[in-house]
C-alpha cells in the first residue's frame, strides 16, 4: 500500500515540479485523483489568488464527467490541504463537499493557520488520511516557503559562474559569459522559481544586467532588489535592469533621508528603501531581509553578486545555499566570488552539504547547502507528519 500511495505521489510532486515558477509566494503544489490505477483527474497549483491544486484536480474530475467515481477514489496532495480563507477559500470544504474518501498527504502545511487542521477537519469528516510522503522532495522544492513559515526568514540562494579556479570575471572588465548557454539557460530556471532576486550596484554598473526572467514561459516575474547605499543607479535611467516590473534599490537609510528626489518624477516600478549601516559601514543585511522579505512574503532570495555582497552575506552567515556553475577553464588571478581574509588553518567545514552534481554539457553544476538549516526544516516537518499519523 505504502509503494502504491508513494507512486501515486510521486506523479502529483512531478506535476507540482512544472508549475515551480508559477504560484509564489504560495508552494507549489500538485495533485492527482486515482480511482482503482486510472488518474481521473489531476492539477497542479496555479498563479496566487488562482487555484490551488486540489481545486483544479477536482475540477479536472468534473470536467471529464467521471464526478461519480470520486467516492470510490483516493487524492494524492503534495501538501496537506488549506483550512482557512486565504486569497482562495479553503480547499478542505471542497474536498468534503467532493465526496472522496480517502486523502493522502505528501507533508503537513506549516503555515500557522493550517497547521494540521486541514488533516483534522477532513478526518473528522470520515476521510481516511495518510501522511507523509516524498519529504525531502517536496521539501527541496518549496523549501523558501518551509523556511519562510518555520523558521521566520527566507532561503538564500546565491549563484555563482565560476571558472574551474573560481573566478566570477576578468578584471579589465571584458568577461561576458564564463559558462555555457545551457548553464545560463537554467540559471534562469532558478532566477524563475525565486519571490526576488538580489544584487548588488557593483554588478549593475559593471554588467548593465537585464536580472530578468529568459528561456521560462511565465506570467510572474520576481521581484528584484539592488543593494545601492548611495543610490548610485537612479544616477543612470537607462539600466537594463530598470525595465523589470518592480525593482526595490536598497540604499543607507540617512542617504535615503538627505536625498532630494521627487516621488513623482520616480518611475512607478522603482520604489526606495533606507536600511541602517552595520559596523562595516555596510547595508545591514539582517535589517534588509527583514524588512523587504516580510512586506513581501519572500521565500527564496536569488543572488547574484559579486564578491562585495557576496562576502556580506557570507560573513552575516545568511547563505543557506550556493548554485555554483563551474566552466573548464582557468582565468588566473581576477575577480573571485568572495573576499575573505585568508584563514589560518583548514576549516572543517562540515555544516555544508553537497547535495546535487549535474554535468551540463561541458560544464557542472554543484548545489551545495547549509545541512543544519536544512534539517531544522527537515526534522520540523518529520515531527508534525509523526504527531499527524498517531
Ligand atoms: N560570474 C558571476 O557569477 C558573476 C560575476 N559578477 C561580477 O562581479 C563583479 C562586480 O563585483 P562587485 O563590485 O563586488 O559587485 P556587487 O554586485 O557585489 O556589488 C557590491 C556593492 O554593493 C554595495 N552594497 C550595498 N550594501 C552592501 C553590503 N551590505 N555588502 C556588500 N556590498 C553592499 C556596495 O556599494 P555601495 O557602498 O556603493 O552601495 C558594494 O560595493 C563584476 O565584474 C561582475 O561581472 C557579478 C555577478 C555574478
Ligand atoms: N558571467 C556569467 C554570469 N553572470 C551573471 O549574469 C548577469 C547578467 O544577467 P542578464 O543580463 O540577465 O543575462 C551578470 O551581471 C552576472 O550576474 N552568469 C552565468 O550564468 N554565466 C556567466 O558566465
Ligand atoms: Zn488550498
Amino acid at each position: 500500500m505504502k509503494d502504491r500511495h508513494t507512486h501515486f505521489m510521486r506523479l502529483a510532486y512531478e506535476l507540482s515540479l512544472k508549475n515551480r515558477h508559477l504560484p509564489d509566494p504560495n508552494p507549489c503544489v500538485g495533485c492527482v485523483i486515482v480511482h482503482g490505477d486510472k488518474i481521473i483527474g489531476q492539477g497542479a497549483t496555479q498563479v496566487a489568488g488562482s487555484n490551488h491544486a486540489e481545486i483544479e484536480a477536482l475540477q479536472d474530475v468534473e470536467k471529464r464527467g467521471l464526478g461519480s467515481l470520486l467516492k470510490d477514489s483516493t487524492l494524492y496532495v503534495t501538501l496537506e490541504p488549506c483550512s482557512h480563507h486565504g486569497r482562495t477559500p479553503p480547499c478542505v470544504d471542497a474536498l468534503i463537499r467532493s465526496g472522496i474518501r480517502e486523502v493522502a498527504v505528501a507533508l503537513p502545511d506549516p503555515n500557522p493557520l493550517v497547521g494540521g487542521n486541514g488533516i483534522s477537519s477532513l478526518r473528522s469528516h470520515g476521510i481516511d488520511v495518510h501522511v507523509g510522503y516524498l519529504m525531502e522532495e517536496v521539501l527541496e522544492l518549496n523549501v523558501g516557503f518551509f523556511s519562510r513559515m518555520l523558521l521566520g526568514r527566507p532561503w538564500i540562494r546565491t549563484k555563482i559562474a565560476s571558472s574551474l579556479d573560481g573566478r566570477i570575471s576578468l578584471a579589465n572588465g571584458k568577461s561576458k559569459w564564463i559558462t555555457n548557454e545551457q548553464s545560463r539557460h537554467d540559471g534562469h530556471k532558478w532566477r524563475s522559481r525565486a519571490s526576488i532576486i538580489f544584487t548588488g550596484v557593483g554588478t549593475v554598473l559593471a554588467d548593465n544586467p537585464r536580472m530578468n526572467v529568459r528561456y521560462v514561459e511565465t506570467p510572474r516575474e520576481p521581484l528584484v532588489a539592488i543593494m545601492d547605499s548611495d543610490f548610485r543607479t537612479l544616477d543612470n535611467p537607462n539600466l537594463n535592469i530598470f525595465s523589470n516590473p518592480k525593482i526595490i534599490i536598497c540604499g543607507n537609510a540617512s542617504a535615503l533621508s538627505n536625498f532630494a528626489y521627487d516621488r513623482g518624477v520616480l518611475p512607478n516600478n522603482i520604489d526606495l528603501i533606507g536600511i541602517d549601516t552595520d559596523s562595516n559601514g555596510l547595508l545591514n543585511l539582517r535589517e534588509l531581509i527583514e524588512k523587504v522579505g516580510i512586506a513581501n512574503e519572500i521565500n527564496e532570495i536569488h543572488v547574484e553578486a559579486g564578491s562585495g555582497l557576496n562576502t556580506s552575506l557570507y560573513e552575516a552567515g545568511l547563505i543557506d545555499e550556493y548554485l555554483w556553475y563551474f566552466a573548464p577553464m582557468i582565468l588566473g588571478d581576477c575577480n573571485a566570488p568572495f573576499n575573505i581574509s585568508p584563514l589560518e588553518s583548514i576549516p572543517e567545514h562540515d555544516y555544508l552539504e553537497m547535495f546535487d552534481l549535474t554535468k551540463i554539457s561541458n560544464n557542472v553544476r554543484l548545489r551545495i547547502r547549509n545541512s543544519v538549516r536544512w534539517k531544522a526544516l527537515l526534522n520540523s516537518l518529520k515531527e508534525m507528519v509523526r504527531c499527524l499519523q498517531a
